[in-house]
């Protein structure tokens, strides 16, 4: 096994050619069989996805997101839904990283409702809520485009709008700092995401690891035209168990603070698969499940206890 994984880089696949306000044109179904036997595998890809340009990268992270985190502690709290919704805002950990994140980050009255929040009594700050809400509408685009190719690849396409409106998205933004030592530290432990699909943009600084299904480590190098594309334990259960939620962490080592931006689809209902992915063959996997439910479970002790969280929670 090698841990590190320097030998296997991710399966990248090149969007350049799919547009997503125009499904099924271009390279869209290449595309698409990539993707399905990329999310069926390992879980998750790099996307080739130019259309979020290395300008708009850097303004989001050089202009944007470094200067947030800058920011006084007392302020960057003030990022907080109440006790019942902890994974909506603000997460800290003292040295190790910091967290923000805004609901619907991709509509951009809720970056300047945020944006006041951060910098009250001055008000927003214009190209902070240009360039989040732009970096969040690209990162969405190429969210819906993955979503669409899913259901297309298991037959199922006329869920997708109906799969859409019940979700919500967070854009989080994450600062890890650096451990000032060459030996490499985990920052953010070993998890499987719970929401629908994660896109996730790194800046420069590597250290996500995906954890294939044997175990090994693939380290995943950020590139300036690339962003990952993951699937969580929601969508592993809306396709009754025929994708792959991979397992992943971040590590840190040296001098450089690395910052990253995640845009996450979130279930708003329960989360069921369609009678079309269930069958006396392939008999439903899980029961029906909400999730604010199962992330409570996660986060509690008992969850806690179990590796594979989904199927401790509602596994048949
Ligand atoms: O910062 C990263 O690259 C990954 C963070 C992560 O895995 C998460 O927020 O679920
Ligand atoms: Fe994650």
């Amino acid at each position: 096994m090698s841990m590190g994984g320097e030998t296997m880089p991710l399966p990248l696949i090149d969007f350049s050619g799919v547009d997503p306000s125009a499904p099924g044109a271009g390279t869209w179904s290449t595309v698409r069989a990539q993707v399905m036997e990329a999310l069926a595998t390992i879980g998750c890809f790099d996307a080739h996805y130019p259309a979020l340009t290395p300008q708009l990268r850097s303004a989001l992270f050089d202009d944007s997101v470094r200067p947030l985190f800058t920011l006084s502690l007392d302020t960057k709290r003030r990022n907080y839904h109440g006790a019942d919704k902890p994974f909506h805002g603000y997460l800290g950990s003292r040295d190790a990283y910091e967290s923000l994140a805004i609901i619907d980050g991709h509509k951009l009255e809720n970056v300047l409702a945020f944006a006041d929040l951060m910098w009250r009594p001055d008000g927003g700050n214009a190209s902070f809520c240009e360039t989040i809400h732009g970096a969040a509408k690209q990162m969405l685009e190429l969210e819906e485009a993955v979503q669409r190719m899913v259901l297309e690849g298991l037959g199922v396409a006329k869920y997708h709008d109906a799969l859409s409106e019940s979700s919500w998205h967070l854009f989080r933004m994450w600062e890890y700092k650096p451990p000032s030592s060459d030996e490499k530290v985990v920052r953010y432990g070993s998890h499987q995401d719970a929401n629908t699909l994660t896109v996730l943009c790194q800046h420069e600084v590597e250290g996500l690891e995906v954890q294939t299904r044997e175990g090994e480590c693939v380290l995943v190098k950020p590139s300036p035209t690339s962003l990952v594309v993951m699937a969580g334990n929601a969508l592993r259960a809306w396709t009754n168990d025929r994708l792959h939620a991979p397992f992943h962490h971040v590590t840190v080592r040296g001098d450089a603070t690395r910052y990253s931006a995640i845009l996450f689809s979130i279930p708003k209902l329960m989360v069921q698969a369609p009678d079309e992915l269930v069958d006396d063959a392939r008999p439903s996997r899980f029961k029906p499940y909400d999730n604010d439910d199962f992330i409570r479970f996660c986060v509690s002790e008992e969850g806690a206890r179990h590796k594979d969280k989904l199927k401790a929670y509602c596994g048949e």
